[in-house]
């Protein structure tokens, strides 16, 4: 209360001051003044003032006062906020359609891209979106079974509900083809399809590209435990990354954020790795061989899809590697782009097998990539050279 009764004598002697002191000629340099003035000093003391005071009537604790100004400022300060919004929404409601009961991959697969695509599409319009499913499978007579069982379950979360041609559009418009010049979003509805059918891990994955850069990453994973140390603890959890604001997580049933970060490690002997459950999407053996290299004695962590970027970026593990099992093979962006913004946010290093950076400006796929190294970078180098004298025997 005293913070609203005090707000408009505030602002209105805030103002006055302003006219006072700022005795520029030129109106535009003035004004350009008097705006920097207000929002570098105006506008963060009164909004800590507001919280501060809001914070002590609700008889919160220093602690939880302090937080709350630090979330705020944060909000505030964010570029991508409105992205970073909608992406949070999108990919948190393609993970409670999935949640409830035991539903076909097929199903899940189609009804998080349009899930995701209609958020998407109605938030920012002009955006193409590189996503992985196509409605193909959903058309005709012989596509009505799947469609109409798609169609209901998308239903259950949308504010209003779609028929059979706009799911169809909306799983289409995944169709872009990706490149190097402006804003595009990548999705894969379910990544991991492997680990969602035997009940495992699995991830949806969204991320804002903006000319070939990844700017904003959200990966929602609704069987991975929020605590690492509490396996039986609650489960489903929400990553979300924006380039140079760091990297945060949250669970499926709050909107508190922490920060996560990589966890500090010196030497590879104490570290331990991860890689994909399944052997035909990773080298099982080389990186046998590479742990046996640089002194690893921990056993791998297996676990499907981008869950594995999650873990390294909060600790749960220091490296992960992907490394190739077939000649030629070209990992998609819809796979990394939302993972690797998490790790380097966390204070990880991404790189391919020969060091060099992802490249998403290239279209549907890293084509200049080949697997991918993630580790913290006091170790990078040394799990690189590793790899390479593996990989190269
Ligand atoms: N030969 C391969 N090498 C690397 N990744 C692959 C290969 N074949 C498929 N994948 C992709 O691996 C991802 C899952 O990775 P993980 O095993 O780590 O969970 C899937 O998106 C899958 O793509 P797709 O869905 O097109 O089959
Ligand atoms: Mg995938």
């Amino acid at each position: 209360m005293p913070t609203f009764v005090s707000k408009g004598p505030m602002i209105t002697t805030w103002y006055r001051f302003l006219e006072r002191f700022i005795k520029i000629k030129n109106k535009n340099v003035a004004l350009l003044s008097k705006v920097t003035l207000d929002q570098t000093l105006f506008a963060p003391s009164f909004i800590a003032i507001f919280f501060t005071a809001q914070g002590m009537m609700e008889r919160k604790s220093r602690n939880q006062i302090l937080e709350q100004l630090e979330s705020v400022a944060y909000t505030l300060s964010s570029a991508y906020a409105t992205e970073r919004a909608v992406a949070i929404n999108a990919v948190l409601k393609a993970c409670m359609q999935l949640i409830p009961c035991k539903i076909p991959s097929l199903v899940a697969d189609f009804s998080a891209q349009a899930v995701v695509n209609l958020i998407l599409h109605k938030n920012f319009p002009d955006d193409p979106i590189v996503g992985e499913e196509d409605s193909g499978d959903l058309r005709g007579e012989s596509g009505k079974p799947l469609r109409l069982r798609v169609l209901e379950l998308t239903n259950t979360v949308l504010d209003s509900p779609i028929d059979e041609e706009e799911l169809l559009q909306a799983i289409d418009r995944g169709s872009y083809g990706g490149g190097s010049k402006g804003r595009m979003w990548t999705l894969d509805p379910i990544d991991g399809t492997k680990g969602f059918l035997r009940g495992e891990q699995y991830a949806i994955c969204l991320a804002l590209i903006i000319d070939g850069i990844v700017q904003l990453g959200v990966v929602g994973c609704p069987n991975l435990p929020v605590d690492h140390e509490q396996p039986d603890g609650e489960k489903g959890c929400l990553f979300i990354a924006v380039k140079n604001q760091g990297a945060f997580q949250r669970s499926l049933s709050s909107t508190d954020e922490k920060p996560v970060r990589f966890a500090d490690v010196s030497s590879p002997e104490s570290a331990s790795f991860c890689e994909s459950t399944e052997a035909a999407h990773s080298n099982h053996d080389n990186a046998t061989k590479i742990a046996a290299l640089l002194g690893i004695t921990k056993p791998p962590v297996r676990m499907d899809s981008q869950c594995k970027y999650c873990s390294v970026s909060r600790g749960d593990a220091n490296i992960y590697l992907r490394l190739p099992v077939q000649e030629g093979y070209e990992e998609k962006i819809w796979d990394h782009a939302s993972g690797s913004l998490l790790v380097e946010e966390a204070g990880g290093k991404v790189s391919d097998l020969y060091g060099k950076a992802l490249d998403f400006s290239l279209g549907r796929t890293l084509k200049s990539n080949v697997g991918v190294i993630v580790a913290h970078p006091n170790i990078h180098a040394k799990v690189l050279e590793a790899v390479q004298t593996v990989c190269n025997e």
